[in-house]
């Protein structure tokens, strides 16, 4: 897909938004969109998802696109499961395999147990996991996530960035906007900043390296790491079962999770992130989250 020469303004003779947007999104890259509040982020995500057009300039080549917007519809009447199932099927799924997709996200997101809520009575959280959810079912080869972190608890977060990671290793796309700069930080192909209504590359962002996170962690003597550490983990093991991690700061959730949740759970002794040392036996806040 690519843009060429793109702009958008939302009235004839009113001032741009966007303005000479040229972007190349290439297959199975992961793209990071910043800008100040107001700036056009929201904007030019719609019409990657092709859910606005244009006002002057092309977008060649359309993938099959799946969109979180920021805010979610949560007055639709539904349930989140017969929201999910309808959405399935507007994608093309067969019913039961719809069904079958939204029940896998929805357990995923741990909001399983809201299936057959209303809607308008999901929490905003829980609405928040329900929007995640419609876009991933769909298994696009685009995927557009306008602050799609918002509102999630940490699992729920940490199952999102894994969830994008799994999606472009298919060769699959990502775009997103997020205001916290370290979200998926390690992960990111390229990223741009819209300022003025223009595109660019946002170098501050692409160039410096990740912040990163150490965790000391100990398993039984013998035993190797669990698999499906996040990508960018650097690990260190020793014959008596002592572990040190270091993983990139937007993946050390999912690499306590998974050390947590493995058969048999690895012990986090130490969790130490960039200018803050929390050494056991105290776990951190996340790895407190994590096992409550
Ligand atoms: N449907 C619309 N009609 C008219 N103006 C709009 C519309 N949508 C957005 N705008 C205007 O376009 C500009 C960019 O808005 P946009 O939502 O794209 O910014 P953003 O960078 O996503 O902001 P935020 O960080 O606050 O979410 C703003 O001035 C906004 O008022």
């Amino acid at each position: 897909m690519r843009l060429t020469k793109v702009g958008r303004r939302y009235a004839p003779g009113g001032p741009w938004v966007l303005r000479g947007v040229d972007l190349d999104v290439p297959a199975g890259a992961l793209l990071r969109i910043s800008g100040a509040n107001g700036s056009g982020k929201s904007t030019l995500l719609r019409l990657l998802a092709g859910i606005d057009a244009p006002s002057e300039g092309r977008i060649h080549g359309r993938p099959r696109t799946a969109y979180v917007p920021e805010r979610f519809p949560s007055a639709l009447p539904f349930t989140a499961i017969g929201y999910l199932t309808h959405l399935g099927r507007v994608h093309g799924l067969r019913g039961p395999v719809a069904d079958a997709r939204a029940r896998a996200w929805l357990e995923r997101f741990g909001a399983d147990g809201h299936a057959g809520t209303q809607l308008r009575e999901l929490s905003k959280g829980t609405s928040q996991k329900v929007a995640v959810a419609q876009a991933l079912l769909a298994e696009p080869e685009l995927l557009i996530l306008d602050e799609a972190w918002t509102g999630l608890d940490t699992a729920a977060r940490a199952e999102l960035d894994l969830a994008v990671g799994e999606l472009t290793s298919t060769g699959a796309t990502a775009v997103y906007v997020d205001h916290d700069p370290r979200r998926l930080a390690g992960a990111v192909d390229a990223a741009y900043r819209v300022d003025g209504a223009a595109l660019v590359p946002d170098t501050a962002t692409s160039s410096e390296p990740a912040p990163q996170v150490t965790v000391l962690a100990r398993g039984r003597a013998g035993v190797s790491l669990p698999g499906g550490l996040p990508e960018g983990t650097h690990a260190e093991l020793d014959a008596a079962g002592s572990a040190r991690l270091t993983v990139p700061a937007a993946h050390s959730d999912t690499l306590l999770r998974t050390l947590l949740h493995a058969d048999p759970p690895w012990h986090i002794r130490a969790v130490r992130e960039p200018g803050r040392a929390v050494e056991g036996p105290q776990p951190s806040s996340a790895a407190q989250e994590l096992t409550s």
